[in-house]
């Protein structure tokens, strides 16, 4: 609870609705947490981050000006780092960078991004997975300690999602025993690094490895770019900021070029690949696609990114809702508070349930992805292609459901939702990037329908297939899945629905090949109902995973979470139903009298969450410092909240602007 939850008094509809909620809201703030060790462990790691209120900011971050707002951060970023260093890391070990604890701790520093979040987010990540036992320890404590500060620079100005297609290279020069960095072309420019621009001295550097005058494919360099005591960039390197952004102005994206730029030869990092100090290169890594490790470790803590800022803007909005009052439906009546509107309630309410079916499965890909990595040290790579088909779809899916539901929230709160100082525009102009950033929505989707293909192949030719593709064995039968209005019906519809289109993807590139084009033109042929496809299992994963875990994580709770608990997972799985009714009359036997009970339950659900909307909101547990919100603050101090912030506007600091003076004045007196 914020310190002061207890001292300020709280607006009295949000009063009432925390009466009206039955359900005991503790226990829901543990199973979104994933348990009550984790509520316990987030809420030490909060009050000690926060509590001696070093991330408040004087004047709103939005009200200052580029340069200013890049100073704040960086030294509101050493004192969190500090912060995470001595104390948090302490507490959670690394696990921590695989939980959204320090992320969420982090916005009640950052209204916008750290320009040191993926120092901890991807450059410590890769020295982890991507370097021998000996250059961890080399690398890792000082990256640990924070005496180097790291970026990870793979997309360049030509290309981000082909990383195949990357122009910077690292030739090995076995006289010197160095790797000579070059960047041959404009388009080879390094490109939207996070941290890059002006803030860190190292850097991850994807590029294409060439020895003995032969190209062995992009591999992964530690590159020191700037001098450690006067931090200018080193000679043969060109580094600077890529301009303003959408979002992310404090993240400082940069860009980085190399002439003939050379570093020692332990600087490869050498997990996966090495080259020996003659020039020989050699393989270590069983899959060939291990040097993307990082990219699939992002992924998949992405997923519950997606859950956590869409849980913060659900908290603003329906707090929000609860409060304000607008119209008047039946004469003589009060305004009523905009929640009790059912268009309203059905803005909002999947939003919640949202993030709880993208929380609970974030946590299931991650403990699949922790699966995988004990897996691959013993030797065995066989479960990767299924995790990177699962973390691409979810990754696509979350990211872009959370940026689409936080836009919703958004609108959801009318005007007061355009405000900065609502804290909405700034959380979606932050996760609209994630659709993108970490590989883009239609290209992972398109990974995904290729694995999705093989495993139909398989399926179709009687042999297994991995756990998150067996209802292709049962959906094989072609025959049309009955239609029931169970949870676990509708499951099992979304599957078939999924199966469907991927057997009619194989069927439609093999009819293409069969007018004489190569498979890769048929495929591209078919991407559009590919993409479709990968969606529709993605869909399909997320309902059983939420529906599963949810009544497994509730079987030991009090009896009204598990009804609230079971009315939020049943609205999801109506709603895509009927959001997806098209593909559900095509491929199941949906009648329209189903559709229309489907709608009619829809509807029934919306009234009974209704009175514990605000409950279910507080349980996200968000304090005000990590809100940073006018409109969802937990006292529902709205209106003053609005004016208190607008007085900070620097545009507030006198009654006439000089600008009055200088232009207009000399307009009205004609003197212009
Ligand atoms: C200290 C205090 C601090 C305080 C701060 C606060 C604390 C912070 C605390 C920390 C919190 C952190 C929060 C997170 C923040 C993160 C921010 C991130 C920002 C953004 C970073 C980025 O944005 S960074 C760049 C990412 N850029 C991509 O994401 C490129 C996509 N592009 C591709 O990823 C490839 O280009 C693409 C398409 C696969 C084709 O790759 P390709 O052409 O080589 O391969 P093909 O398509 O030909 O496929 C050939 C076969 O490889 C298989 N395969 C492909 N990939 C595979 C894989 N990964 N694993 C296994 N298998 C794979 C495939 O399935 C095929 O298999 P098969 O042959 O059996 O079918
Ligand atoms: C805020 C932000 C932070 C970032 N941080 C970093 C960072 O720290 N480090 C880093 O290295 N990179 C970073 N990036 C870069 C990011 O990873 C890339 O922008 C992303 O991978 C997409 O690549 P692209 O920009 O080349 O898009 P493109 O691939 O050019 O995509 C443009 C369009 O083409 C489509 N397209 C492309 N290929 C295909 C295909 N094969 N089939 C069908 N459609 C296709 C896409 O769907 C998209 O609609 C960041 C980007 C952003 C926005």
């Amino acid at each position: 609870m914020s310190t002061d939850k207890m001292s300020v008094k709280v607006n009295v509809d949000l009063q009432k609705e925390r009466q009206k909620c039955n359900f005991n809201i503790q226990e829901v703030t543990f199973i979104f947490d994933g348990g009550k060790e984790q509520t316990l462990q987030r809420k030490k790691i909060e009050d000690i981050a926060l509590n001696s209120g070093a991330s408040i900011d004087s004047i709103p971050e939005e009200c200052l000006g580029l340069k200013e707002r890049y100073d704040n951060a960086v030294r509101k970023s050493c004192i969190y780092s500090r912060i995470v260093k001595n104390e948090i890391l302490e507490i959670t070990g690394l696990e921590a960078l695989g939980n959204p604890v320090l992320r969420r701790t982090a916005d009640a520093f950052f209204k916008e991004i750290s320009p040191f979040m993926l120092h901890l987010g991807m450059f410590v990540p890769t020295i982890i997975g991507q370097c021998t036992e000996e250059q961890q320890a080399k690398w890792l404590p000082r990256a640990l300690e924070m005496q180097i500060i790291g970026a990870y620079a793979q997309t360049e100005l030509g290309h981000g999602t082909f990383i195949r297609g990357l122009e910077t290279t690292a030739t090995y020069d076995p006289e010197t025993e160095e790797f000579v960095l070059h960047s041959p072309t404009l388009t080879s420019y390094k490109w939207w690094a996070g941290g890059l621009g002006n803030t860190a001295n190292h850097c991850i550097v994807v590029a294409q490895l060439y020895t003995k005058g032969q190209c062995h494919g992009t591999h992964p360099f530690i590159v020191p770019i700037r001098d450690m005591e006067t931090h200018e960039p080193f000679p043969g390197v060109k580094v600077g900021d890529v301009g303003v952004r959408m979002g992310f102005n404090t993240a400082d994206n940069g860009f980085l070029s190399f002439n003939h730029y050379r570093i020692p030869r332990e600087n490869m990092m050498m997990k996966n690949a090495k080259v020996l100090k003659d020039g020989t290169y050699v393989k270590v890594a069983r899959h060939e696609k291990l040097t993307y490790g990082t990219m699939v470790f992002v992924r998949v803590t992405l997923v519950k990114e997606a859950a956590i800022n869409l849980a913060k803007a659900a908290t603003i909005a329906v707090r929000y809702s609860a409060v304000r009052r607008q119209s008047q439906p039946k004469p003589d009546a009060p305004e009523p508070q905009i929640i009790d509107y059912p268009t309203q309630q059905h803005k909002l309410f999947i939003c919640i349930a949202t993030a709880h079916a993208l929380q609970i499965t974030g946590d299931w890909l991650w403990r699949t992805f922790k699966d995988v990595l004990a897996d691959m040290r013993g030797g065995n790579t066989d479960s990767l292609p299924e995790l990177h088909a699962l973390s691409s779809c979810l990754k696509a899916i979350s990211t872009s459901d959370s940026a689409a539901y936080i836009e919703q929230c958004r609108f959801a709160c009318g005007g007061h939702g355009y405000m900065l100082s609502s804290n909405l525009p700034l959380i979606y102009s932050f996760v609209t990037a994630t659709r993108t950033y970490e590989g883009d929505y239609t290209v992972l989707l398109l990974q995904t329908a290729r694995f999705l293909v093989k495993a139909w192949e398989q399926v179709e030719a009687g042999k297994s297939v991995t756990p998150t593709v067996s209802y292709l064995t049962l959906a094989a039968t072609k025959e049309k899945v009955l239609w029931n209005d169970f949870a676990e019906g509708i499951i099992r519809s979304f599957q078939a629905v999924a199966a469907r289109k991927i057997s009619a993807c194989a069927e439609t590139i093999k009819r293409h090949m069969k007018t004489g084009i190569c498979y890769e033109d048929a495929w591209q042929l078919t991407t559009v109902r590919l993409v479709s496809a990968a969606e529709s299992h993605c869909r399909s994963v997320i309902c059983q995973t939420y529906w599963n875990e949810i009544t497994r994580l509730t079987a030991s709770c009090s009896t009204n979470v598990k009804i609230v608990m079971e009315q939020l997972a049943t609205l999801y799985l109506i709603y895509w139903a009927l959001e997806r009714s098209g593909d559900l009359l095509r491929y199941s036997t949906i009648s329209e009298k189903d559709l229309n009970r489907l709608q009619e339950r829809y509807e029934e659900l919306l009234a009974l969450i209704r009175p514990n909307a605000v409950g279910l909101v507080d349980a996200f547990d968000f304090r005000d410092e990590i809100l940073r919100s006018t409109l969802g603050a937990y006292d529902g101090r709205v209106y003053e909240r609005l004016m208190e912030e607008a007085l900070k506007s620097p545009l507030n600091d006198g009654p006439v602007q000089a600008s009055f003076h200088k232009y207009i004045k000399p307009l009205t007196k004609g003197k212009l």
